[in-house]
């Protein structure tokens, strides 16, 4: 509870000190983290990749449904948050990179992701810097895998369709603001 409404501070910090690197004043609920995971098949994949962790409300769902041998490589690109994020998962499958999601190639190597899991606040990023992380994503992915996205709005939709072959779509009321939750693929 207590670490709960300290998360809950910081991320509101965090947006006070950089709001449209952010993008929001609460972290999302666990309620919505489970139904935009239950659009990706994370106990299947070999390796995870999460954009935007925040206070890490989505990486302690991935790391829970996470198979023992798998890996999950987390992006944070405020320093103060990576470092949380690197203090609080002491857990051999997870590597924690405090860079930007536009580095992602950079991080992966020759590897490819089976599922992305991205938080990022795109509709208030710079537009060049939506479009460059946006060509990073189908380029990141193994055949077959899933990029899953959570936004406020449906207005990123477009954008998705042009880069994967199928995007479903669907709304979760459990969180505040309700959230548009994207799973894309390329078939
Ligand atoms: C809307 S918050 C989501 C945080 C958390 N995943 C959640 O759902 O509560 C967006 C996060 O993306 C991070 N972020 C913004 N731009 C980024 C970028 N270019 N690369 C990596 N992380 C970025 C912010 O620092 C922030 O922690």
């Amino acid at each position: 509870m207590i670490e709960h409404l300290t998360d809950r501070l910081r991320f509101l910090g965090a947006f006070l000190a950089n709001p449209r690197q952010v993008g929001a004043v609460l972290p999302t609920s666990r309620a919505a983290v489970r139904d935009m995971l239950d659009m990706a098949d994370v106990p299947a994949a070999d390796l995870v990749v999460e954009l935007g962790a925040g206070t890490g409300v989505q990486t302690q769902e991935i790391l829970a449904r996470l198979g023992p041998t798998a890996r999950l490589i987390t992006l944070e690109i405020d320093p103060r948050l990576a470092k949380l994020l690197d203090e609080r998962f002491d857990d051999p499958r997870v590597q924690v990179v405090c860079d930007s999601a536009e580095n992602l190639d950079a991080h992966l190597g020759e590897a490819r992701a089976d599922v992305v899991v991205s938080a990022l606040p795109y509709t208030s990023l710079e537009p060049g810097l939506r479009r460059r992380i946006l060509d990073v994503l189908p380029r990141s992915m193994a055949p077959g895998g899933t990029t899953v996205v959570i936004q406020y709005s449906p207005l990123l939709l477009p954008e998705l369709r042009k880069r994967f072959t199928t995007v479903r779509w669907r709304v979760t009321p459990w969180n505040v603001p309700p959230a548009f939750l994207f799973a894309c693929r390329q078939d």
